[in-house]
């Protein structure tokens, strides 16, 4: 597809059919000139039902181009050659494209895959995190990798192990510790992600770290010689929260060295220069990530002023690693439900460096510039480039849908009970009749956050606006974006102290004559799904509820999920009982349907079926949608056609249950 076009659309408004239409750019590598931008651009193959990853080129005053299918562009330092990934055989390869002409060239063919590549600073090695085979099994008893129920496909190749490529699908699992699948992955089987280091000239490929561990994405040291990552190199590490940053020989044979305490559970570490900086939690794992310099002596907190969660970037949490703009520390924390980035001036304190109603979802510097990918109101993403002297970033690309007539979020301020200011935003058609239907829509986490910018999944906000409802998107406490106080007050309140916070804006928009108290119903997705069901089982507001991949049950959670101790010991401390929806779902009245990935490791389908259950008991509306091979993060990266499913059912659903609501 030709850049700036798009299929040709029969209204102005969002349908359905625009979930296949959306082109979102990620990823952006800035070319060490400062010169282009270049980037993954993620579109739908809707007759494969595949999301499909290319690489573009983005220049100031051109029209951005297609360069090769792949993902993850890196430039090398002398801006001459891109490392990029491509599936070989399912498996993603580090492939060569030579930018002053020639084909694209395969440069690995690990056994497992490869990852995103990192050039060293002589250009002659690039180092990634891949999946390693398994260790030898001293009792004989381990398997093969292989699962039977293969994940969803991924077009970046950048999942830890596509552990569906296996031998014998029958084999038995066998389980010692906690940490023996994640969401995404599946059932590990023994894979662990290492480092590895591949001569760029001849090809040839040294895994530089090993054991039964998980190492980070590499950082080289300015010199060349050392990598930096975080890992958990912990004995026991399944059975508490973990994390240190280490260096380790990139020529392979060096045992990693350890630079950080106990005190500090570290998530990632970058080598900026001769800065080593990580990012890290202080005093457990619920809380704001701070950045620290480590150096000698110890790891020193770097004063940013700025009480925000820094955000280092992951699926559905956007951010971007720290970088250096000429020699200031930039990085990106969460403000009022947008992810920016901010620049450290030299003894100064952080100041935000993009426009207040932008998401920043991953950035790249050179020198005084700084290119970075943002969704906006009107996009789900763009690349921007600001240049040095500029206070206003150039959009380099125009990857919004073309001539589509959106309905734009209002931020408002609601006042809780107690007093507590929560935000939210709002969609609807100013001329859509009043009072009207209302959808509240609960994000997950709990500590993600709306933002006020064009969402590439939620396509229903658009469509039941413009079919009259009012969409209503509340970010309650323990939301990102707010202080740190904020982001943890629900700890051990699940429900407890977050449920005054939407039933204050429900009311105030009721108040305001936009919303019927009797066409109310409720949304959300994982924590949004478990508020959903909280919600319908502590008060008889909603008329109807449609619940994604929610946690309903807490005790099994904990024993279940691919983070159940960190829910049970960290999040939810205390009475699970009381905390869990399915305790009171003897009183739920509104019809409800369940939507849930199958393959969900983070929240189990259990949790759903449990819901299920309880309701046709009762004889309670219930439907449940299973979408097989689906992980918990389907909503994102899942097959084309679950999306469009989610999308259509949930609109049907709410115009069945609210009554009065079609215009
Ligand atoms: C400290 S929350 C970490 C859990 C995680 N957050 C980010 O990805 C997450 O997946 N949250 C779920 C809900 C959940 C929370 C804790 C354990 C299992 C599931 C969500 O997306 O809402």
């Amino acid at each position: 597809m030709p850049y700036g076009a798009v299929m040709q659309r029969e209204s102005p408004r969002i349908g359905l059919d625009d979930v296949h239409r959306f082109a979102v750019p990620s990823d952006p590598a800035l070319r060490p000139d400062g010169g282009a931008v270049a980037y993954t651009l993620t579109t739908v193959d809707v007759e494969a039902d595949e999301n499909r990853a290319e690489v573009w080129l983005a220049v100031p005053g051109a029209e951005p181009r297609r360069l090769a299918r792949g993902s993850a562009p890196r430039w090398s330092p002398d801006g001459r050659t891109l490392a990029f990934l491509r599936p070989v055989d399912g498996k993603p390869q580090l492939h060569l494209l030579p930018m002053d002409g020639g084909e694209p060239h395969p440069l690995t063919s690990a056994p497992l895959g490869a990852g995103p590549a990192r050039w060293s600073p002589d250009g002659t090695r690039l180092a990634y995190a891949g999946p390693a085979a398994p260790q030898p099994d001293p009792h004989g008893t381990r398997p093969a990798y292989a699962s039977p129920a293969g994940p969803e496909p991924d077009p970046h190749g950048t999942r830890l192990a596509d552990a569906g490529e296996g031998l014998d699908p029958n084999a038995p699992v066998v389980i010692d510790r906690l940490d023996y699948k994640a969401d995404g992955a599946g059932l590990l089987r023994g894979i662990t992600t290492h480092l590895f280091v591949v001569d760029v000239a001849s090809g040839k490929s040294t895994q530089v770290t090993e054991g039964d561990f998980h190492a980070g994405e590499p950082s080289w040291s300015p010199d060349g010689t050392r990598l930096a990552f975080a890992a958990d190199l912990e004995p026991d590490r399944d059975l508490r929260p973990g994390g240190a940053a280490y260096t380790v020989l990139a020529s392979g044979g060096g045992e990693p060295e350890r630079l950080t305490g106990p005190d500090l559970l570290c998530g990632g570490v970058w080598w900026l220069g001769e800065r080593l900086v990580a990012a890290a939690q202080k005093g457990g794992p619920v809380g704001h990530v701070r950045l620290f310099e480590l150096g000698p002596g110890g790891a020193a907190e770097i004063e940013t002023g700025l009480d925000r969660n820094v955000m280092t970037g992951h699926p559905g949490y956007p951010g971007a690693s720290p970088a250096l703009l000429g020699g200031d520390l930039v990085f990106c924390a969460r403000d009022g439900g947008c992810s920016h980035l901010y620049r450290i001036p030299g003894g100064a304190l952080a100041t935000k460096i993009v426009p207040e109603e932008v998401s920043v979802a991953g950035a790249s510097s050179a020198g005084e510039r700084v290119a970075y990918v943002a969704a906006t109101p009107h996009s789900a993403g763009e690349i921007f480039l600001l240049e040095p002297g500029e206070t206003t970033a150039r959009r380099l690309t125009g990857h919004a849908l073309a001539d589509a007539d959106l309905y734009l979020p209002e931020r408002r301020t609601f006042t809780a009970p107690d007093g507590t200011l929560v935000e939210g935003f709002v969609w609807r058609d100013e001329n859509a009749a009043t009072p009207g239907p209302l959808l509240l829509d609960v994000h997950g986490g709990p500590h993600n956050a709306w933002a006020p910018v064009l969402d590439n999944f939620r396509v229903y906000r658009q469509i039941l606006a413009a079919r009259g409802w009012t969409v209503l998107a509340i970010n309650p406490r323990a939301s990102d974006g707010y202080g740190e106080a904020f982001y943890t007050a629900a700890v051990g309140a699940w429900g407890l102290a977050d449920t005054q916070d939407f039933l204050a804006a429900v009311d105030t928009l009721i108040a305001e004559g936009v919303a019927d108290p009797e066409r109310l119903a409720v949304t959300g997705y994982s924590y949004g799904g478990y508020m959903t069901c909280w919600l319908t089982a502590t008060t008889d507001r909603f008329k109807a509820a449609v619940s994604g991949g929610p946690v309903t049950d807490l005790t099994s959670m904990s024993g279940t999920s691919d983070m159940g101790l960190l829910l049970k010991a960290y999040e939810c401390p205390g009475d699970l009982a009381a905390q869990s929806p399915l305790t009171h779902v003897g009183e739920v009245t509104a019809p409800t349907l369940l939507l849930h990935g199958e393959s969900d490791d983070r929240c189990p389908v259990g949790q759903s079926e449990q819901w299920f259950a309880a309701l046709r008991e009762r004889r309670v509306p219930v439907r449940l949608v299973r979408y097989p091979g689906a992980s918990h993060l389907f909503q994102g990266g899942g097959r084309p056609s679950h999306r469009y499913d989610y999308n259509e059912r949930m609109i049907a659903w709410l115009e069945q249950w609210v009554s009065g609501s079609r215009s």
